[in-house]
């Protein structure tokens, strides 16, 4: 049995314990249940809920009712971003409280006894103001670090003219070239097991793009600090302020955050309100940082820092007249040509808004592209291809990432060791490694080394293969099986070969053929050195093929090429390639395309795939030339590459629409992969109908002579080019190759 004035107490404080209770289940369960207790007790016990009441409030930490506390919030964070962290709530009242709270209790019960009754819930009362408002003065004080972290970044973005998206990105592309640390962390090394115990048939593809992303991203420091400080906590902060901000009113929100039936449709339309408020202002922001992107790219050696010229003179384009000048006074200096690449980038990037009136955007684009020429010692020619492949900004990211050199890799040979034994025994002779990514499980990257890396005993026992990333994608692409019969059509030095025949487990044959007789020695000392005992080398015209030897499951051509995916390899590409070498290139690339195409046996049980790639970016010989082959061979299809990352092959470009299947070819970039430039095409071969598709046929650019003379293939068909027409390209282009590209 309770007394009235017990019911009356209870009434009164379960609803407010209720409420409270959602704010800081912890605190206010040990308090309720002390005030509770008391309450039942008498008036006196009334008199110490109150007191306790006030107390819980005071401790009440609402801004965590749902959401872990930070610390205690599972993060990858660095212990440096861990100690940046506030502490974390303290989740009960203090001893000191507790007994302040008792002994104001039992002060209000004397009075009780005294019949003060009036008194004690008086001292209760302006207690439990009291404490309110001092929660709220502590709350707005806890709010202020934040607020400032988020002030002086949006005022570092602002200084910078980049958006905050900025500096994720940058974090981003920082992160790839970031050395991780732990080494020996199992993430990296258990799944080596598995594929060397013969489990897999493919080399790598275990994942996909987000697991390469978790995998870049699990130490990734840079990342997680500014964007968690930046999105989460400023939206929260934000909100809270305005919410609290009206003193006088606390008391009544607090009332109302109680859900009632007669609130509760206004309290769903304050929500609704309130979302539809922050997804307005996501969108405004998302669409500040897409008109910002052409803002978004910064040059090493930035002198002014900020944007225009460095005395803060609007930007003049030079005329014609002017441009002559300049020449003649031998150019402009490095920090002029600087200046004038980022603001003509500003000025496309907005170009009715920061152009000067009567200038075009071609006259803009046309300095800028004389600039990066040279600036970055390009021949006009190959600057224009390569700055037209990209959004103006993004040309500069590629630019420049031709500047700096690639990763250092090695692939494991899987015929002699596992990636784990290599990897310990090459740390042990003081190299620093690390695997490559979730994409591969035999590759390896090195940061340094105490030991050549390419004369170790290790190296010349045929552990490894020092071996660019880009070249292992044509080889997971392949897939090629053991006891398959497959063709490397272009195979010196055999890098990829080598890696082929891992892949098979020395069963089947590989043939490794190159036209390049000089070069099949290399190619033979790194077959030998690995110890493949499936390859059989030879030296044809790629286009000898398929009359010298025809049905095979699979083939690779990785075709002789511009190399412009590879320049940070050897610079000499940006000068020494002309209109005429892309020309002669392509066609020599069409041609083989042809031949590989029909030496493939259509009805393999097991393959029938061919795989296309290059190290170069220009679309004339990569999706010009995968265009083309599905033109002239209906038989042949596109298919997903099985890669899990890479940009997809232009299906639209200049003017030019390919095959919608296009889309499945891919590209890497050195400056989105931290790779080199590379493209990777990969086709299934069918058996050819009877009656060819004419129309097809007839759709097929005239790239090529298609005279029915020369080079009758194995299935009595016509590869279709014409010698004598060819010859002259033949000579020209035979032997123009990337020796780099292993
Ligand atoms: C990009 S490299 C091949 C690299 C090789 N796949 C590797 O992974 O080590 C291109 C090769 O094509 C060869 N080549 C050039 N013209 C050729 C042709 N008509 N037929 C066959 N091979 C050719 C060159 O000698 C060169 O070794």
């Amino acid at each position: 049995m309770i007394s009235p004035l017990q019911a009356a107490a209870k009434q009164a404080f379960l609803p407010r314990l209720t409420n409270v209770c959602r704010w800081n289940a912890q605190s206010l369960n040990a308090i309720s249940r002390v005030g509770l207790r008391q309450a039942s007790m008498g008036p006196a016990g009334v008199s110490v809920a109150v007191l306790g009441l006030g107390l819980a409030f005071s401790r009440s930490t609402p801004v965590q009712c749902d959401a872990l506390p930070a610390a205690a919030t599972p993060t990858r964070s660095t212990p440096k971003a861990v100690d940046e962290l506030p502490p974390p709530p303290e989740s009960a009242i203090s001893l000191y409280q507790l007994g302040f709270g008792t002994v104001a209790g039992l002060c209000a019960g004397i009075f009780v006894k005294k019949g003060a009754k009036a008194a004690a819930w008086l001292l209760g009362g302006v207690f439990v103001l009291l404490q309110l408002g001092k929660r709220k003065a502590n709350d707005e004080e806890n709010e202020r670090p934040a607020k400032k972290a988020k002030d002086s970044s949006v005022k570092k973005a602002q200084k910078k003219d980049k958006p905050a998206k900025k500096v994720e990105k940058k974090a981003i592309s920082a992160k790839s070239h970031k050395k991780k640390k732990d080494v020996g962390s199992d993430d990296g090394w258990e799944d080596v097991d598995e594929d060397y115990a013969g489990g897999s048939d493919d080399e790598g593809l275990i994942g996909n793009l987000d697991d390469l992303g978790d995998d870049f991203g699990d130490d990734d420091e840079i990342i997680r600090g500014p964007v968690q400080e930046l999105t989460f906590s400023d939206d929260s902060e934000d909100e809270i302020p305005s919410k609290s901000s009206n003193d006088d009113e606390s008391d009544e929100d607090e009332d109302d955050d109680r859900i009632t039936m007669a609130n509760m449709e206004a309290r769903s339309k304050a929500l609704d309100a309130a979302a539809a408020e922050e997804a307005e202002l996501d969108a405004e922001e998302l669409q500040a940082a897409a008109n910002e992107e052409a803002d978004d790219f910064d040059m090493d050696v930035d002198s002014d820092g900020g944007e225009g010229d460095e005395d803060g003179e609007p930007f003049h384009l030079p005329t014609a007249e002017e441009r002559e000048q300049e020449k003649a006074a031998g150019g402009p200096d490095l920090q002029v040509l600087q200046r004038r690449m980022r603001d003509c980038v500003r000025i496309l990037g907005k170009f009715r808004k920061r152009a000067e009136p009567g200038r075009s955007r071609s006259e803009y684009t046309e300095q800028l592209m004389a600039d990066i020429a040279n600036y970055y010692g390009y021949n006009e020619y190959l600057a224009e291809k390569l700055f037209l492949l990209f959004p103006v900004a993004e040309a500069i990211e590629f630019f420049e990432a031709n500047e700096t050199a690639r990763p250092v890799t090695i692939r494991t040979n899987t015929l002699r060791t596992r990636r784990r034994d290599l990897a310990q025994t090459l740390i042990n002779r003081g190299v620093n490694l690390e695997p490559i990514g979730k994409w591969t499980n035999v590759g390896l990257q090195v940061f340094e080394s105490s030991v050549p890396i390419g004369a170790t005993p290790e190296y010349l026992a045929g552990h490894y293969m020092l071996q660019a990333a880009s070249s292992f994608l044509p080889v997971i692409a392949l897939s090629p099986q053991p006891n398959e019969r497959v063709l490397d059509m272009a195979s010196a030095p055999g890098g990829k070969t080598t890696h082929m025949a891992a892949l098979m487990q020395n069963t089947g044959v590989i043939f490794a053929n190159d036209a390049n007789k000089a070069r099949t020695k290399s190619l033979t000392a790194n077959i030998h050195r690995l110890g493949c005992k499936n390859v059989v080398v030879c030296s044809y015209d790629g286009r000898e093929f398929p009359k010298v030897m025809g049905g095979f499951d699979r083939i690779l051509l990785d075709a002789p090429c511009s190399g412009t995916g590879v320049i940070s390899k050897d610079s000499s590409v940006k000068v020494n390639k002309s209109e005429r070498d892309f020309t002669l290139l392509s066609h020599l690339q069409k041609q083989l395309i042809l031949c590989a195409i029909d030496s493939i046996n259509p009805d393999s049980k097991t393959g029938g795939y061919f795989v296309y790639s290059t190290c170069s970016v220009t679309v004339e010989e990569n999706e010009g030339v995968v265009d083309y082959a599905l033109k002239k061979r209906p038989n042949v299809k596109l298919v997903d590459t099985g890669l899990s990352f890479g940009r997809e092959g232009f299906t639209q470009y200049r003017g030019k629409t390919f095959h919608p299947s296009v889309n499945l070819t891919r590209r890497f970039y050195p400056h989105v992969h931290n790779m080199d430039g590379f493209f990777v095409a990969k086709f299934k071969v069918e058996r050819r109908s009877k009656v060819p598709s004419a129309q097809k046929e007839a759709e097929a650019e005239p790239a090529v002579n298609t005279a029915e003379s020369a080079n009758a293939t194995t299935n009595s068909e016509t590869v279709g080019f014409d010698d004598s027409e060819d010859q002259k390209y033949i000579e020209g282009g035979l032997f123009i190759c990337v020796q780099y590209a292993v």
